[in-house]
């Protein structure tokens, strides 16, 4: 589905990591780690076409990147869900609006969506927390409504940058329950993070592959995690 073939990236002229390659198949879970500052949020940005690689060729489901007009790249990304490392909001509109508005944005808005939105704050557990504004809410709770957010159009991918990073664990625990989740119905799941207590926690609940950003380099990382 998503397909980096021998890609580089760099920024102004120093290369960041150069001879990687992914795939990521329906279904497949893959944990992404690394120092900070190797590369990570740049490999998912690259992973869903907002950047181009240097060197390379990426294929989002089964057409290359560099040949698409940006009609065709927008839906692509549909078909990617991401959550980003901070999630931003818009802070005037309530949680619910906000998780809704990839829906509203697409034009989708039905009694149908009304009801899935429903369902799917209530599988974050943010039913009581629908009509707050973000700055009202808790990092665990803004990192969770992200994730909301990034489900709704039903992606065949999520790709989720430190999804953990600024909460306790019992709540980093709480995510990974629902991203593991997601890949059991299906969808191939990409996650960036150096917490190693994570690391273990899904490498014992799933088939996880775990992948590390060194020296420039993606390399399978096994037993030694
Ligand atoms: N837009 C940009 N312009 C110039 N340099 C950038 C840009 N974005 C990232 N970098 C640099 O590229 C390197 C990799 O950044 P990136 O955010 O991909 O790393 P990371 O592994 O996700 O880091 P962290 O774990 O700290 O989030 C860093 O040295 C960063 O400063």
């Amino acid at each position: 589905m998503i397909e980096l073939e021998n890609i580089a990236y760099g920024y102004g002229g120093r290369v960041l990591f150069a001879g990687v390659s992914l795939t990521l198949e329906p279904g497949s879970f893959h944990i992404l780690t690394g120092a900070s500052g190797t590369g990570k949020t740049t490999l998912i940005r690259l992973c869903y076409g907002d950047l181009t690689p240097t060197e390379g060729a990426v294929q989002l489901f089964g057409r290359d990147l560099a040949g698409m007009d940006r009609d065709r790249l927008a839906l692509s990304r549909r078909r990617i869900g991401v959550v980003h490392q901070e999630a931003r909001f818009l802070d005037h509109l309530p949680l619910r609006d906000n998780v809704a508005l990839p829906l509203a944005m697409a034009d989708r808005m039905g009694g149908e969506e009304e009801a899935q939105l429903g369902d799917l704050l209530a599988w974050v557990g943010l039913t009581q927390q629908q009509d707050q504004r973000p700055p009202e809410l808790s990092g665990g709770e803004r990192q969770r409504a992200a994730l909301a957010r990034a489900v709704i159009m039903s992606p065949e991918i999520v790709l989720a940058d430190e999804p953990t990073g600024n909460i306790d664990w019992e709540m980093s625990e709480r995510l990974l329950q629902l991203l593991i989740e997601l890949n059991r119905s299906g969808k191939a799941v990409l996650i960036a993070t150096h917490d190693l207590a994570l690391i273990r926690q899904a490498k014992s609940a799933v088939d996880a592959r775990i992948l590390r950003l060194k020296d420039g380099q993606l390399d399978m990382a096994g037993a030694a995690l």
